[in-house]
């Protein structure tokens, strides 16, 4: 049988990229999807917005809920402080293959622990299996009906600290509208939205913002 639209993503960085060069992964990545097959990375516009809150916080340790390809974890890794870490969750095998070797190619997976499984199962894990006390950024783009089950998931495992930020894509397309609610109306958050485009379109989109209060 054929290969798969992330099998395509990955020869394009393979044939394009730099090894060891992970601003070059990116361009090939969102020129590939430009060019040839749209895919769901968080792409340049709003990850331009990524990149600014990710060197705001400079976390040292970070989550990813739902690699994917690798896209956003290679954005994500590349401004981390040294000796800071990315822990990227990934329940799909065949998208967590694809996203190991878009990761080897960029150079930065000493910064990145890949764990292949559901976040319900993966989060309770963390603090013993990586021995961290709590998280000082977390990038939410996996299935947008479980931005909340997953974020009152961390808040219970006591993963969130006075001050960590949560950054939610997709927030308007495809919409996460519970999570929306959760957050401007929790007095336990401060949240902002930052309005952009759905990658690689101009279709509206938007990324939220949310500090943790304590
Ligand atoms: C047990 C399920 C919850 N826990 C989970 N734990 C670990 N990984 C999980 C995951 N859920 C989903 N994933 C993974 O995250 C990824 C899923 C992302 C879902 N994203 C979207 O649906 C999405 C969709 C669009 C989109 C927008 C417009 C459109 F017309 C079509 C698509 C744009 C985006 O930016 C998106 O992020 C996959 O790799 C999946 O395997
Ligand atoms: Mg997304």
């Amino acid at each position: 049988t054929g290969s798969s639209r992330p099998q395509r993503l990955l020869k394009a960085v393979q044939r394009n990229a730099a090894k060891g060069d992970p601003q070059s992964v990116i361009s090939a990545i969102d020129y590939f999807c430009r060019h040839s097959e749209w895919a769901m990375n968080v792409g340049d516009e709003k990850g331009s917005i990524l990149d600014s809150v990710v060197s705001e916080v400079s976390p040292t340790t970070a989550l990813e809920l739902g690699t994917y390809c690798g896209y956003s974890t290679v954005r994500i890794a590349r401004l981390l402080p040294p000796g800071a870490s990315l822990i990227t969750l990934e329940f799909n095998p065949d998208y967590a293959a694809v996203a190991r070797q878009v990761i080897a190619h960029s150079g930065l997976q000493d910064k990145i622990h890949l764990v292949e499984g559901p976040s319900g199962d993966s989060i309770p894990k963390l603090k013993e299996r990586f021995g961290i006390t709590s998280l000082d950024f977390v990038f939410l783009d996996h299935w947008k009906d479980r931005y909340v089950p997953d974020t009152k998931l961390l808040e219970e495992c006591g993963l969130l600290r006075k001050g960590s930020v949560l950054l939610a894509d997709n927030v308007i397309c495809p919409g996460a509208p519970e999570y929306l609610d959760y957050v401007r109306n929790n007095p336990r958050y401060e949240s902002r939205y930052f309005q952009s485009h759905l990658e690689y379109t101009n279709v509206e989109d938007g990324l939220e913002k949310s500090v943790f209060l304590g």
